[in-house]
This record gives structure tokens, sequence and C-alpha cells, in this order.
């Protein structure tokens, strides 16, 4: 049987105020006849959908009920970074949806899309007990609301998508700022985040989405997709969570294994001494930059010296200067705008491991870890 909207969802004016545009474009989908029957989390009401139709119906009434939703995109492995960003969408809205989708387009050809973590159960337990957490703090607006986790079909209807650079798709693409750093390295992947973010974002239409400062470059380039494609959505961004030692949460830090791990702080230690550089009042990118790759030097020195057995083996990707807005490379910082300051590095996988020795999930592959600080603008005084 056809979905037969109510007259209210067919006007054609282009001038209807959000809310009603927002009516009409569900009205579209033949939503009411195709969901599947829910299911939810084990003793919660946080809803699981996989598929679009049912995920549609329910933000429908949230919006009939008045209801704002905020959405947190995460490919699963879940750890206190994603909570942290749940956290922020449930003080800031009624409804929290998580997205768990690892989404291949991101993933290169030679990356770990197969390896990559997928850990369900534990994930369910952590936004459990998390939403019991936010249903015993009276500070908070709202609860997660429902998890969305769709298959690789529902999010690419055309069929499965290509992964290689000069492959045909639908493609979101902003540039140049997705081809510099992370780009650059990862030719592929921001036009897969871009990509699957407006996915996930005409799906579940939110009125905000939260995304971690630690992938500092992709807050950038989903701003820009959200100014640059008019969407009515507000970006939130939330600080980087951080282990004890300063090594920012990573669902891939689980690749590492004991040894790299407790080396894992050069790239935070490289960007730190630059940091304090910024306070001390240095503005150009030698004297920002000379002592960050100096410290990075001397950390892989200090690991060189070290016997086979020992020693982790890395290699500085990029340590980057960058405007905040553009994210192009600065030979100046104009301290009224501030700055980014970020790197990546790669983990080189260890070449002798002692007997028995914990070498990381997978085996222990190369891993590259990202991190960054925001130079904030410092007030200038005119006199
Ligand atoms: N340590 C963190 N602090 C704050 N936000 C984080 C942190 N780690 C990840 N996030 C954010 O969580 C969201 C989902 O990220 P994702 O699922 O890729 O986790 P991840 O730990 O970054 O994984 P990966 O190791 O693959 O980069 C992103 O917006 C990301 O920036
Ligand atoms: C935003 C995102 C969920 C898109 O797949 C991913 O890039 C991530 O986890 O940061
Ligand atoms: N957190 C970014 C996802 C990725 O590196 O693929």
């Amino acid at each position: 049987m056809l979905f037969r909207p109510t007259k209210i969802f067919l006007s054609s004016s282009t001038a209807l105020p959000p809310v009603l545009r927002l009516l009409r474009l569900f009205s579209t989908q033949p939503t009411l006849k195709q969901r599947a029957p829910g299911t939810t989390i084990p003793s919660t009401s946080i809803k699981i959908f996989s598929e679009i139709p049912a995920l549609r119906q329910w933000r429908r009434k949230q919006l009939f009920d008045h209801r704002s939703v905020g959405l947190v995109p995460t490919m699963g492995a879940l750890h206190e970074g994603h909570l942290s960003l749940i956290r922020m969408a449930a003080a800031e809205n009624s409804a929290v949806v998580v997205s768990i989708y690892v989404n291949p387009t991101q993933f290169g050809v030679h990356e770990d899309l197969d390896k990559y973590p997928k850990t369900w159960e534990a994930d369910c337990r952590m936004l459990r007990d998390l939403d019991r957490e936010l249903a015993s703090d009276g500070g908070n607006m709202g609860k997660i609301a429902a998890v969305f986790a769709p298959t690789t079909g529902t999010m690419y209807p055309s069929g499965r998508p290509t992964q290689e650079v000069n492959g045909h798709g639908s493609f979101v693409t902003i540039t140049p700022v997705g081809s510099l750093l992370e780009g650059a390295s990862r030719p592929t992947f921001f036009r897969g985040v871009a990509t699957v973010c407006m996915k996930l974002f005409n799906i579940v239409m939110p009125e905000r989405v939260y995304f971690g400062q630690k992938d500092v470059q992709q807050t950038v380039v989903v701003k820009k997709m959200v100014k640059d494609f008019c969407m009515d959505i507000q970006v939130c961004i939330g600080d980087t969570i951080r282990e004890p030692d300063g090594l920012a949460m990573s669902s891939r830090n689980v690749y590492l294994g004991q040894r790299r791990r407790r080396v894992a702080t050069v790239l935070r230690k490289a960007l730190c001494v630059a940091e304090a550089a910024y306070t001390r009042g240095c503005r150009t990118r030698d004297e920002l930059l000379g002592p960050a790759n100096a410290m990075a030097r001397l950390l892989l020195l200090e690991q060189l010296q070290l016997g086979h057995k020992e020693r982790v083996e890395f290699e500085v990707d990029y340590i980057s200067l960058a405007d905040p807005e553009t994210m192009e490379e600065l030979e100046n910082v104009d301290a009224t705008r501030g700055a980014i300051l970020s790197g990546a590095v790669r983990m080189l996988p260890i070449t002798a491991a002692e007997e028995g020795e914990d070498l990381g999930v997978s085996g222990g592959p190369m891993v590259r870890l990202i991190d960054n600080i925001i130079l904030k603008p410092v007030a200038v005084s005119d006199g």
C-alpha cells in the first residue's frame, strides 16, 4: 500500500518556515509502511535503528513534540571521548542520537577498514551506563534516545562505494581544506567523511551535531560543509579527552600495545613545547615549530639508542601551524586570530618483539596518531 501524506506536507512554497520545510522533507518518504519493529539496548529505552524509514518516523515524532535532536556521529569502539560528546549533546538537546557506522569511503584502499575495532556489545553497555548517569543528573535537558547503526547497503543505496581516489560515486568534496594535512596523507579521507556526514545529517535531521576537537581538521571540514551547503545545523565541538599522561583517547590506540603506548605521547610533547613558545610571545613559524620538531627528534634519538627489543620507532608525518578557518600553513600567527597547531605521527610496528610481548590488537600494525592544540587569539591592546 502506498504511503499517503496528509495535506500539510504537500505545500510547494519555497518560503516555508524551517519547521514546515522539515515536515515536507519527511513527507516525501514512504516511511510509515516500511518501518521495522523496534528494538532497544537491553535495560534501557534507547532505541536501535538500522533502517532509515523507522528512524525518520521517530524523528518526525520529536518534531511534533517540539523536542530538539542532537546527533553524535561515531565509528563505535566507544571511549570517554565519545561519551563526553554525548554528555554535551544531552545537556543541550531533548533527544540524543548516537550513530555507529564504520564508513568505508573514508578509509584508503590500504588502510585498516577490515581491522577497525568493532565492539558493539561493549558500546551498548557504555551507552546504557551513561544513560543511567544522565538520568540521575538533573542538569541535563535530555537523554540518549537512539542509536543509528546502519548497514553499508542503507548508507550507500546505489551499491558498495569506491575507496579509490579516482573511483566514481556520489561524493561531497570540500576543497582545498580537505586536501591539506590529513587529506594529503589520506586522499579519500575527507571526501568520505563529508559524504557520510551529509548522509547522516539528511537522515537524522538534527538541530545540532557534535564532533571532537581531537579531529580538528574534520571539524573545519564539517563546519565548511554546513556553511557552504546552507544546512540548518549547529556544529558543536567538544574538548579533546586525554589519558592521564596526555595521550588523546582514540579507538585506534588499542593497536599500540604496551611498548608503543609508553612512547605514544611524543606528538603531544612536541605540540606542548610549541604552545609554551606561543604563551611566551613567540609568533613566527620557526620560533613555534622549531622547538616542536626538535623535541620530536630528541625523543626519536632516545629510542634509537635503545636495543631492538626495547625501542619504539616512529616517523613524524607533519607538524603544522595553520590558519583556524582554512588550515593553510602560516609563516606568522596573527594573535588576534590565533592558529591551530596540529600533527600526525606514524608509530611503526615493533620489529623485534620479546617472547609473549603484547604488541596490541591485530598484531600491532602501524598506527597513525593525530593531535592538536588551539592557539587562542590574544587580546591586543591598542595603546
Ligand atoms: N579523545 C577524544 N576527545 C574528544 N572527542 C573525541 C576523542 N576521540 C574521538 N573523538 C570524537 O568522537 C567522534 C567519533 O570519532 P571516532 O569514532 O572516529 O573515534 P576515534 O577515537 O577518533 O577513532 P579513530 O581512532 O578511528 O580516529 C569524532 O567527532 C571524534 O573527533
Ligand atoms: C565523523 C565520523 C563518524 C564519520 O564517519 C568519523 O570520521 C569519526 O568517527 O570521526
Ligand atoms: N576519527 C577519525 C576517523 C578516522 O580516522 O577514520
